[in-house]
């Protein structure tokens, strides 16, 4: 129980509603407790008039008063556990809730090196199955216990009162099946676990084929991709057979156990009648109808526990994640003022995950309002320095100070609201254009959106969808095409007017002919701003007010397109290659 005490802060926040709960669901089991008494009082009124001491009438008269008690009381008993479900498992639903926020903020927190570590599946379940499972010991769980417990203390207190001896008889049994129960539960538990696996796996296998349906078809593999799914849908389905096997098995010891009860309670209440021992056939109805009451909350013991144990292992995964703390953490309470003056100072850098040093002893600067373009082969650093300056990643040696300050003395959230960053895989959410576009600035409105389509060349190609700026992309919507999602991927960054812009190889599924509108009016609008363009064509380079060189995640040219290209070099070699093939064309 030591890792669900994560919950108690939980508790307290809905103490009250937890306390009515638990009121309510000890008033709600007194009510329905008065059935089985009232019951035993028509016997009693029946045989007082066999034995000829009361009147026909008034046999009448006391028999419906008695029945319209036990329908009052079921009625309110029934309400009150109306309320009871609406007060606790109300509670499991909210607690719910904050765990999930509480999680999701964690994931949020946490820094890329954590994602790398983890598989989405995984971290999908924490934030789903643990937190449900959590969510059962928070409602199901407890208002069980509660119910149990006042149920079991009450019963047992009129079952003694009316016949010690015969409440021994009864309440044997049920013990016993408490405890089949727990095992019962416990081998449903881990089965479903099994079985759960494999349909994340079905789900998974199912989900990569539908995203790779395009190579799955060039490569007419459909048959053996076909193959596969039955091999684990098969298994998945021996699982769920097992699984099945063991739940056929509960309700059947339910019914045993309950008739065990009842038959001792016919028998042994029987000889304690014939011997006079108990004053009416009624005491033997009430009987019955308490073992009946009693061992659905008996059965729940073993369950309860069994949820219990789980919710224990969930939450203990749980707070496991809760307790990292993310390797970028923001250290500065003063929020520094962000320009665009950058600069690296032998800057080393290695990946942690996969130990390559992506850059070493890399230096260079930039001034505010300047515009850095960086070439190089593929693998060879670009990408990662755009990721140093948002601090996505902290370094190993050397220092980035932007406007003159370390990068780690700069506000986290201030730092990355002045970057706009266009990542070399442009992502969308499957959403509208327009919401894809405001995600850099929520409260942009739609003449802001359109001016930033305008500027990054998609808005001809937006307005030709029937929805257009409202057209939904993604999964449920339409597909664009590489080059439209670069585009819409830069009106995203440029709508935020951000102090530095880092565009990473985002135009290299644009034709040339738009690549150079895209920078010309990425030249005008970035007036004052930093820009760090990564490309892998002399094109996007070439007025860059400042170039530099990578290989191997070293510096190896520095200059301007003029300087570069009457030096030897990468950047001479990748000139006179690129101007041949437009020239051929
Ligand atoms: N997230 C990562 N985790 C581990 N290693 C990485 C990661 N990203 C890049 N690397 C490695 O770091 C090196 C530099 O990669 P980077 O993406 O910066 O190169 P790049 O010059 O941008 O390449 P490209 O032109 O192909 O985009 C490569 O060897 C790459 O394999």
């Amino acid at each position: 129980m030591k890792e669900l005490q994560h919950l108690n802060k939980y508790f307290l926040k809905y103490k009250t509603h937890l306390i009515l709960g638990v009121i309510i669901t000890i008033i709600a089991r007194i009510f329905l407790l008065f059935t089985p008494r009232y019951v035993k009082q028509i016997f009693v009124v029946i045989e007082n008039y066999m034995d000829s001491e009361v009147t026909k009438t008034a046999l009448k008269s006391e028999l419906t008063e008695v029945i319209l008690f036990i329908i009052g009381a079921a009625v309110v008993g029934a309400l009150l556990t109306f309320f009871m479900r609406q007060t606790i498992i109300n509670v499991s639903r909210y607690i719910e809730f904050d765990l999930k926020n509480e999680v999701y903020e964690q994931y949020q927190r946490l820094s890329l090196n954590f994602y790398k570590k983890n598989r989405t599946g995984d971290l999908m379940n924490r934030i789903t199955e643990d937190v449900g499972r959590v969510r059962m010991y928070v409602g199901p769980a407890l208002m069980y216990s509660i119910n149990t417990i006042t149920l079991f203390v009450i019963v047992i207190i009129y079952m003694v009162n009316a016949s010690p001896k015969l409440t021994l008889y009864t309440i044997v049994p049920l013990p016993i099946l408490s405890v089949i129960i727990y095992k019962l539960s416990k081998e449903i538990h881990k089965r479903s676990t099994i079985v759960q696996e494999y349909l994340s796996q079905l789900s998974t296998f199912t989900q990569e084929s539908f995203s790779g349906i395009y190579v799955i078809k060039a490569y007419g593999i459909e048959p053996q991709t076909s193959a596969n799914f039955r091999t684990l849908a098969k298994e998945s389905k021996e699982k769920q057979i097992s699984l099945a096997n063991v739940q056929a098995w509960f309700f059947p010891m339910m019914i045993l156990l309950i008739g065990t009860s009842n038959l001792m309670v016919v028998y042994i209440g029987g000889m304690q009648y014939i011997n006079s021992e108990i004053e009416s056939v009624g005491t033997i109805a009430e009987f019955i109808i308490y073992v009946n009451m009693l061992t659905w909350p008996v059965a729940t013991v073993g369950w309860v526990t069994s949820i219990v144990q789980q919710a224990e292992a969930s939450q203990k995964r749980i707070n496991e994640f809760l307790k990292i703390e993310p390797e970028i953490k923001n250290t500065s309470t003063t929020e520094p003022h962000v320009d665009g003056n950058i600069s690296f100072n032998n800057v080393y850098f290695t990946y942690d995950d996969t130990n390559i040093q992506a850059l070493k002893c890399v230096s260079f600067n930039i001034n505010e309002g300047e515009t850095l373009a960086i070439l190089g082969k593929t693998g060879s650093g670009k990408s990662t320095i755009l990721d140093l300056i948002g601090r996505l990643y902290d370094i190993d040696q050397g220092s980035i100070t932007i406007g003159g300050t370390h990068i780690n003395n700069h506000h986290l959230t201030s730092l990355r609201e002045s970057i706009g960053y266009v990542p070399q895989d442009a992502f969308l959410f499957s959403d509208s254009i327009k919401n894809n576009i405001k995600f850099g600035k929520q409260d942009a409105t739609d003449e802001d959106v359109i001016e930033a389509a305008k500027n990054a060349q998609v808005h001809k190609n937006i307005i030709k969808f029937n929805k257009g700026y409202d057209t939904v992309l993604g999964e449920r919507g339409i597909t664009l095409s590489g080059g439209q999602k670069q585009r819409v991927s830069i009106a995203r960054a440029i709508i935020k007017s951000p102090k530095i812009l880092l565009f990473d190889d985002c135009l290299s599924a644009v034709d040339t002919e738009t690549e150079e509108k895209i920078l010309k009016t990425l030249n005008k609008i970035s007036k004052g701003k930093t820009s760090i363009i990564v490309s892998h064509r002399v094109s996007s380079a070439k007025n860059a007010d400042k170039i530099i060189v990578l290989d191997d995640g070293k510096v190896v040219q520095e200059g301007n397109h003029e300087s570069l290209i009457n030096v030897e070099g990468y950047y001479q070699n990748l000139y006179l290659k690129q101007l041949s093939e437009t020239t051929e064309k």
